[in-house]
């Protein structure tokens, strides 16, 4: 290993960065967070196809597999790491489609904080990194028993640390198995009209007979943790939130058909006969304006759940592939072109072909004591000195 050269990014800990690549399938970085090192690229298994994590815990000598939560990034011919916001790594994926050159690796953020002490292990989470209109909150609405719900777990699970449910009050009672402040907050109706009054809500709608509403913390708590916010409200909601000075992207979710939605509602067996025709009712106009106000920049038809699924998740940006064709892109992203790496504000920004890049090719060891992040193309643990211990 000794001969290879090992290439590093300058004061990663501070946080402009650079970032850097080898062209080399299998290549690892190292990145230093307080006493671990998190060892990224390479695999344990060589029919893995994605890119694998081990924690070197520098106190203790160990080297562990971590749970590995989110959608893992495909392997690629060399890859930067780049450790920012004190909580995340910056992968930055040679030889991709622009859409897939980008991801993080939460490593301390809260989410992972909770997923640990939930699990007691060593978690780590992927999240891919999301072109364009990122940051941009997304509203979800459309009659009740189309699938908002069902469409927006799959999201939550197969992206845990992308995206953030808001948490809408309601004065409506809770379903089995609903949790408050999970699924809800479930809410006195005194109490959430006070609280509207008060201004503390960004939209509120009577709906089905009972008050629904997203308060500002709903959506601030998302935003703190760093996520994409996710709104599942009813059309006059949509409206509401339209009209406020929260940018968005609205999507509406139609039925394949009404006799559809009506199946779907009664066997979704959560509501009385009387309820479900209440919303069956609602249902017709809000497809009515739904499909008709302008209001929303997306249409979906929920018919096949998994297809509807993976539109939801190409209009996002989020898709690989739909179906066995490749999404049709404009060009790869070869690393090493140059490439930097800058944190403004709460945005991560990377220009391609900078000619600012400044690349430091070291050929062995420490730079100013920082061993924040370098590639090499071999396991540097290979030799057995350090036991692997696989965490479950
Ligand atoms: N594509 C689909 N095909 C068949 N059943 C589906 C499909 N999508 C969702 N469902 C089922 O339909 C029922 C209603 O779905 P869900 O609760 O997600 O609707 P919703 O739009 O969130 O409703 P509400 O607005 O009342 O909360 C559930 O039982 C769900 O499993
Ligand atoms: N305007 C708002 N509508 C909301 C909010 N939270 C949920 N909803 C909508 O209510 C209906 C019924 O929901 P259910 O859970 O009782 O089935 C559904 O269409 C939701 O989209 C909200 O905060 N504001």
């Amino acid at each position: 290993m000794g001969e290879a050269p090992a290439l590093f990014v300058d004061d990663l800990h501070r946080e402009i960065s650079n970032g850097f690549a080898l062209r080399s399938k299998g290549i690892q970085t190292t990145t230093r967070v307080c006493d671990k090192t998190y060892v990224i690229g390479g695999t344990d298994d060589e029919s893995t196809s994605t890119i694998g994590v081990r924690i070197f815990n520098r106190s203790t000598g160990e080297l562990t597999i971590p749970m590995v939560l989110g959608t893992k990034p495909k392997q690629c011919n060399g890859h930067s790491a780049v450790f920012l916001n004190e909580d995340r790594i910056l992968i930055v994926k040679g030889d991709s489609a622009p859409d897939d050159c980008t991801w993080f690796l939460e490593v301390d953020t809260k989410f992972v904080r909770q997923q640990k002490e939930k699990f007691q292990t060593e978690v780590v989470a992927w999240s891919k990194g999301v072109r364009g209109e990122a940051e941009k909150p997304i509203v979800i609405s459309g009659p009740s028993g189309v699938g908002k719900g069902t469409l927006i777990s799959k999201l939550m699970k197969e992206f845990p640390s992308m995206f953030g449910f808001s948490v809408s009050h309601t004065t409506r009672a809770p379903r089995d198995k609903e949790i408050d402040g999970v699924h809800y907050h479930f809410t006195d109706r005194n109490v959430m009209e006070k609280a509207i009054r008060d201004g503390k809500f960004l939209e509120f709608a009577s709906v089905h007979g009972n008050l629904y509403g997203t308060s500002v913390e709903a959506v601030e708590v998302v935003a703190d943790a760093g996520k994409r916010c996710i709104l599942d409200i009813d059309v006059q909601g949509a409206r509401s939130v339209r009209a406020s000075s929260l940018e968005a992207i609205f999507i509406f979710v139609c039925p394949p058909s009404f006799e559809e939605l009506e199946k779907r509602l009664r066997e979704r067996a959560t509501e009385t006969e009387e309820q479900i025709q209440k919303r069956l009712r609602n249902a017709r106009t809000e497809l009515e304006q739904g499909q008709s106000s302008g209001l929303f920049d997306h249409l979906l038809v929920n018919d096949d759940l998994e297809t509807c699924y993976q539109s939801l998740k190409k209009l996002l940006g989020i898709d690989e592939f739909i179906g066995t064709t490749p999404k049709s892109l404009p060009e790869y992203v070869d690393l090493p072109v140059n490439h930097s790496v800058s944190k403004i504000d709460h945005k991560i920004l990377i220009s391609y072909g900078s000619a600012e890049l400044e690349k430091r090719i070291e050929t062995d060891g420490h730079q100013d004591g920082h061993e924040d992040s370098k590639c090499m193309p071999t396991d540097p643990f290979a030799n057995g000195t350090n036991g692997m211990k696989q965490l479950s």
